[in-house]
């Protein structure tokens, strides 16, 4: 489990440590991070010569953190300069730097923003490794200037050097030419020091311009950035720098690792058979979507449901069945059903049974899965529930669209009007965790990293799925792995004499998700686990997945993916004795 914490209390535990060690002493621990890592970076380069590397220095601790790394990789022969953009910087760390032969560099803060930043582009010109120590825990707001112009500035100077790369790799069928390994990772790296400056917001938004990296060490414990979307997209590969802090408080946000999905799989025994194992019944598929039951049913039963039942219209229960016989067109009983996928408004016999599925669910207290159509017929399907309540075990897998147009529809906006897609994109967790409060149910905000948020409870998000993953119908297999796995677990409870709590079901459903990125990433030819936070030295630098690294899928090579997640998982997860 990877866990972050508000960056007001990892501050107070940084505090409290420092009470009873020195400052200095914790600081170049958390130098020595970056260091190592930049050091990894350039050994993977392959370079002739020993490498270059580039601080940039604002007037905190974060950057006494980058003085003290460039002054260590200066002592291993490394070239480094370190740029103050400080009228005050951290004097211990610059004697360090100076004391190790570091170039320091201190362009005139009295110039224009613009005067600044370009001096510091000229320096980072031809580098392999940019420090960003600008700010760190202590960043408040936006970036101010000079910082706001040296961060734009260096951006578009990574970008351009990304495009040079880009012709040269064009140019290589002409020539025959392919670039080597150092040749193809000419763009200087950047490594943020514990967190990448503009990137302050607690929740995961991102206010202003930021410093995107492509590793960041952090320091003794996640702090937000490091997990929740959008800022997440920018931290690169998270490196934890455990410094020996002691965090009691709850965490902000967890991520489930593969041990964790292993842990909370069902797995069957000598006693079990299929309707212990759980039945999910699934109403998706229309006239004009006709084949999106089959990706539902045929992920639920990949997924290991003991059974899939499946009502949907004639054309579309024919392509079910033929592509999976395995299904079940009866009606009967069942312990988890899915609603929605390939749904259309228009198609009232379908409305009509899924509002049925749906009483019967409520009535049972049986998870119910709405995706898609059924999050769309909303009013339709939810007023004929008592109360008008969908229960604890409703699970909405809207993606940012949907999830907006539910949010405006049940008035949880300004009083202005609505809520845009935009919207929820830039601040997910805040309206996933509005619309469960309006809902009372778990919501699955699907995106780069799905947010699984319940009432009340610590919300999940996973990483997993790689960008390939956005494709037409991966909703779909999401919402039948999500069934699969909420009848397991409803099957388990009743197996136990005990009721499915909320919090339980959350936490399955999370591994789902994990189980549909997983699967997503094996599909695509990258390995199962995404590089993720783990201890700062033991990664090696060809961990960092660049952007678009794999190859495209199509919804269906996920589903073929999914079993092998699932052993993934269970090899990682606890050891199993049957009795
Ligand atoms: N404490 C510990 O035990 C350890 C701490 N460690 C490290 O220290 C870091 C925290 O250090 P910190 O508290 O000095 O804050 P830091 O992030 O350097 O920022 C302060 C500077 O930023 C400036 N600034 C703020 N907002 C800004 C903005 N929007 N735009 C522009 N500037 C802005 C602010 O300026 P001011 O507002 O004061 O004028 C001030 O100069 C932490 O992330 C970790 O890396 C490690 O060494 C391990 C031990
Ligand atoms: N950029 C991305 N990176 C990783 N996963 C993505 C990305 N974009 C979308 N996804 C995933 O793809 C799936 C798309 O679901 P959805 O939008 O409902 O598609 P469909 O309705 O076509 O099945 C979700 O699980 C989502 O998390």
């Amino acid at each position: 489990m990877i866990s972050a914490f508000d960056t007001a209390t990892i501050r107070q535990a940084e505090y409290d440590l420092v009470a009873h060690a020195p400052l200095d002493h914790v600081m170049k621990k958390a130098a020595g991070a970056v260091a190592e890592t930049c050091a990894q970076l350039i050994a993977a380069r392959d370079l002739a010569r020993a490498g270059r590397v580039v601080a940039l220095v604002g007037g905190g601790d974060n950057g006494g953190d980058a003085l003290y790394a460039v002054a260590m990789l200066a002592r291993s022969a490394i070239e480094c300069d370190a740029v103050i953009l400080h009228a005050e910087p951290h004097p211990r760390g610059c004697q360090a730097a100076e004391d190790a032969g570091v170039h320091l560099v201190r362009p005139d803060l009295s110039r224009s923003p613009r005067a600044v930043a370009q001096a510091v582009a000229r320096t980072v010109i031809g580098c392999d490794v940019i420090i960003d120590g600008l700010v760190g825990t202590g960043g408040r707001g936006a970036l101010r200037e000079p910082f706001a112009t040296v961060v734009t500035l260096v951006r578009a100077g990574l970008a351009d050097a990304g495009d040079r790369l880009g012709r040269t790799r064009r140019q290589s069928p002409q020539t025959g030419h392919r670039p080597g390994t150092s040749e193809r990772s000419r763009r200087p790296l950047v490594v943020a020091v514990d967190t990448p400056s503009g990137l302050g917001g607690e929740d995961g938004s991102v206010a202003g311009v930021h410093l995107p990296a492509d590793v960041t060490v952090t320091m003794g414990a996640l702090k937000p950035q490091a997990v929740l979307p959008p800022a997440s997209y920018s931290v690169g590969q998270v490196r934890l720098c455990d410094l020996g802090v002691t965090i009691s408080t709850p965490e902000r946000a967890r991520s489930l690792g593969a041990g964790d999905v292993g842990c909370a799989w069902s797995v069957p025994g000598p006693s079990d058979h299929k309707y212990t194992r759980g039945v999910a019944q699934v109403v998706a598929g229309s006239t004009e979507y006709p084949f999106t039951g089959v990706m539902c049913v045929e992920a639920a039963a990949r997924t290991g449901a003991g059974m899939v039942r499946y009502s949907g219209p004639a054309e579309a229960s024919l392509a079910v069945l033929s592509r999976v016989p395995e299904a079940v067109g009866a009606p009967g009983r069942f312990q988890a059903c899915l609603l929605g996928p390939g749904l259309s408004e228009r198609d009232d016999a379908r409305i009509e049974q899924a509002g049925e599925l749906m009483r019967t669910a409520h009535a049972a207290n049986l998870p119910m899965v709405l995706d898609a159509g059924a999050l769309r017929a909303w009013r339709r399907l939810v007023s004929q529930l008592p109360g008008g309540e969908i229960g604890p075990l409703a699970v909405l897998t809207p993606h940012a669209g949907e999830a907006a147009m539910l949010l405006t529809h049940l008035g949880a906006g300004s009083q202005r009007g609505g809520i845009s897609r935009a919207e929820v994109e830039a601040e997910p967790l805040r309206w996933a965790t509005r619309l469960t409060e309006c809902t009372g149910a778990i919501v699955v905000l699907k995106g780069a990293a799905t947010l699984i948020v319940a009432p009340g409870e610590i919300p999940y998000v996973q990483h997993q799925a790689p960008a390939w993953a956005g494709t037409a119908g991966s909703g779909d297999v999401l919402a039948g792995i999500l069934v699969a796995v909420a009848a397991a677990a409803q099957a388990q409870s009743e197996q136990a004499g005990a009721e499915l709590t909320q919090a339980d079901l959350a936490r399955r459903i999370a591994a789902g998700v994990w189980v549909h990125g997983t699967a997503a990433r094996l599909a695509a030819g990258l390995r199962p686990d995404r590089p993720a936070a783990v201890d700062a030295l033991s990664v090696q630098a060809e961990d960092v997945e660049p952007i678009g690294a794999g190859a495209p899928i199509i919804a269906t090579d996920i589903i073929a993916a999914v079993p092998q997640a699932i052993r993934h998982a269970l090899a990682a997860g606890p050891l199993r004795y049957a009795g």
